[in-house]
């Protein structure tokens, strides 16, 4: 990656503390939460959102979060994708502490590290697929003519190859998806962090969506979802589960969900 980084971003990351790693680790830690809490308000109106989370996520790994409405999925999805910062605790990304990082830094290291899956696809309405997928490579300081390239090769993998001119509302929904999977994978990220990804989606496209996580966490990439629906999180390898801001069980396999649902 250091190679399309501009050399301010380059520099930035130099100055981050580094984890020590264990050369010998064949399933290098890409997510590890150390104590993290995440606090609103106060007084009589506290809310303990996120108490006292220890959780690893190792690389090529395929999770599912899930949890009652209100039990802090959303607060953690914003931590591990650096869109908040905790209270307390500390939060190794790819072996970065980005527990103490600026708005800036944690700004380069979700640009770097991090692809985003919403439910609502993001897209930018006026551009083209192409278009879409080229952005996070412009703020990635990647020269023009190899970010046309690189975008079509992941339109190409999400199986769009051939609507790339499109524009949003001419695509349906799940190739909406397909392009916002593209846009997310297009800056090769050590995580793939999507938030209810087929909640907009009939049940055919959801399972092509799934179909594609799949493909992705085959191919190596740590893939990361939350959701609410059992269908989806049987689609992954393991599931965490989420009760008052607390983890409840950090590792049921697909099969045992029945006996938490
Ligand atoms: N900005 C905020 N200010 C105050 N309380 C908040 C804030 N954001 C979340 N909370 C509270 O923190 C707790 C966890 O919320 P969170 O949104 O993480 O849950 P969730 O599991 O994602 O819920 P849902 O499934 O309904 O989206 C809830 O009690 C919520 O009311």
């Amino acid at each position: 990656m250091a190679q399309f980084m501009t050399p301010e971003k380059s520099s930035l990351i130099k100055n981050i503390t580094h984890f020590t790693p264990n050369v010998n680790d064949y399933h290098p830690v890409i997510i590890r939460l150390e104590e993290i809490s995440k606090v609103y308000g106060q007084g009589d109106t506290v809310v303990h959102a996120l108490n006292n989370i220890n959780l690893t996520i190792e690389k090529s790994e395929y999770c599912a979060i899930m949890g009652a409405s209100g039990s802090g999925k959303s607060t953690l999805m914003n931590m591990i994708g650096c869109l908040d910062s905790p209270t307390s605790g500390r939060y190794y990304l790819d072996k970065i502490d980005v527990s103490g990082l600026s708005e800036t830094e944690l700004a380069t290291v979700r640009n770097q590290k991090i692809g985003f899956v919403f439910q609502q696809f993001h897209l930018l309405p006026q551009m083209t697929a192409l278009e879409n997928v080229i952005l996070p490579m412009v703020y990635a300081g990647i020269s023009p003519s190899e970010r046309r390239d690189r975008a079509t090769e992941a339109l190409e993998r999400v199986g769009l190859g051939h609507r790339i001119n499109n524009k949003p509302n001419q695509l349906s929904g799940g190739q909406q998806q397909r392009v916002a999977v593209a846009r997310a994978i297009v800056n090769q990220p050590v995580l793939l962090l999507a938030d209810e990804p087929t909640g907009a989606l009939d049940s055919q496209t959801t399972q092509e969506i799934l179909d594609l996580f799949t493909e992705l966490n085959q191919s190596g990439m740590t893939v990361v979802v939350v959701t609410h629906e059992a269908e989806v999180a049987r689609n992954s390898g393991r599931i965490i589960w989420f009760r008052d801001g607390q983890v409840i069980y950090s590792h049921l396999s697909p099969d045992e969900l029945h006996s938490v649902i």
